[in-house]
């Protein structure tokens, strides 16, 4: 088992990976750091019953790898990290988290953990009584609240590029945009394109709840029915529900000239990325687009600062840009290009912090 872990660590670039027991609890905790070149590493912590102890190792590996380049990418200085509890997230309980939370206390700071699939920022009440390094925090805790509203604003400053690049302006007056999931991130969304751009929406839901209240606020919206979004006739389809909904099934329905949204892993597999360069279509990737909350809990380890969360979510625009350069100079699909930028910035920041002794 030693062995193996040394060798996906060797394989996937990670520093440390630390395996927690707590004897009174039981809890059961895996902790990744990826990389910290540019500085701690911030990552979830997600609960979840795993079938077997590898299948969490490997959930934790690709997850906390996966935040170096959130991270990276979103220009902030924190590194790669992530927590996997093995476990029913039904089961939690105070003596868990604080249990947690005097593990990562024990890193001093080289990791900041929150919320995440399985897990509340309530949880982390308890956890924050043994830990300073807790993000994501409720409110009356110094967090910043819902981040919904930095995400939304975020996906619509990436839509706004994607449009520059593919048409020459950022004006998404009278653009066609097709929302798949009209809950926290995608309703935001929707206010942003009907009353800032007056663009024009077309909407779906499996919620018939959630269909009549942005209904009821925005009469001039077109829906469809769920299925129906991916060969809706648009300019931009953003996905804001689901994950892997790019796929061999999909992407020949597409009919649109952007993919830009705020939903999570919309690639099935790399191979999804490749299929939308060769067919023309701008894939914003997914965890630069959607960075906006990732912004929001890096800002609360100094002191939450809502205009400062803004004006680097803004950032997401420029950065977009960079990225949709590099894939039309290298003629790599734009999740590549993204990796690249990133590894850019790796290499400087490691390059600059070595040079002398500050
Ligand atoms: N909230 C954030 O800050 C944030 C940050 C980064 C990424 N994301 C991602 O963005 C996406 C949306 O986040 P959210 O916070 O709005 O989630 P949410 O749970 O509030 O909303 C998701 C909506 O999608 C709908 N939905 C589910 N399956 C659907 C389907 N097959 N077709 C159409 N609609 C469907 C749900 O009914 C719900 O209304 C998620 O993938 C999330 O992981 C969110």
């Amino acid at each position: 088992m030693s062995e193996q872990v040394f060798n996906e660590m060797e394989k996937q670039g990670h520093e440390q990976v630390i395996f927690n027991y707590d004897k009174t609890t039981g809890l059961k905790a895996i902790i990744a750091i990826h990389d910290t070149t540019l500085g701690p590493a911030l990552g979830g912590c997600r609960m979840m019953d795993y079938e077997s102890e590898d299948d969490a190792l490997a959930d934790v590996l690709r997850l906390s790898k996966g935040m170096t380049y959130k991270c990276g990418v979103s220009g902030v200085d924190y590194g790669g990290g992530k927590t996997v509890i093995i476990g029913d997230s039904k089961e939690k309980s105070e003596g868990m988290f604080r249990a947690l939370g005097r593990f990562v206390q024990t890193i001093r700071g080289r990791y900041y953990t929150g919320t995440d699939v399985g897990t509340a920022p309530d949880d982390f009440i308890d956890a924050m009584r043994e830990t300073d390094c807790i993000v994501g925090r409720p409110v009356e805790y110094g967090g910043g609240g819902s981040t919904a509203i930095t995400t939304a604003y975020g996906v619509w400053q990436g839509l706004k590029a994607s449009c520059k690049a593919k048409y020459g302006s950022d004006s998404l007056r009278g653009k066609k945009v097709a929302i798949q999931g009209l809950g926290k991130v995608g309703r935001l969304l929707v206010k942003h394109l009907i009353e800032d751009e007056g663009a024009k929406v077309v909407a779906t839901d499996i919620s018939k709840d959630a269909i009549h209240e942005v209904k009821s606020e925005y009469s001039q919206i077109e829906t469809c029915k769920p299925d129906e979004i991916y060969e809706v006739d648009c300019d931009i389809f953003s996905p804001s529900a689901l994950g892997a909904v790019i796929n061999d099934f999909t992407i020949d329905k597409l009919n649109c000239d952007i993919v830009a949204g705020s939903a999570n892993n919309q690639l099935q597999e790399d191979k999804h990325g490749d299929m939308l360069f060769e067919k023309g279509i701008l894939y914003a990737p997914d965890y630069v687009i959607n960075a906006g909350g990732l912004i929001q809990a890096a800002d609360e380890v100094k002191e939450f600062n809502h205009g400062r969360v803004m004006k680097t979510t803004s950032k997401i625009y420029d950065i977009l840009l960079d990225i949709y350069k590099i894939s039309k100079e290298k003629q790599v699909p734009t999740y590549k290009a993204a990796n690249i930028l990133v590894e850019d910035r790796l290499d400087t920041v490691a390059g600059v912090k070595k040079n002398f002794l500050a």
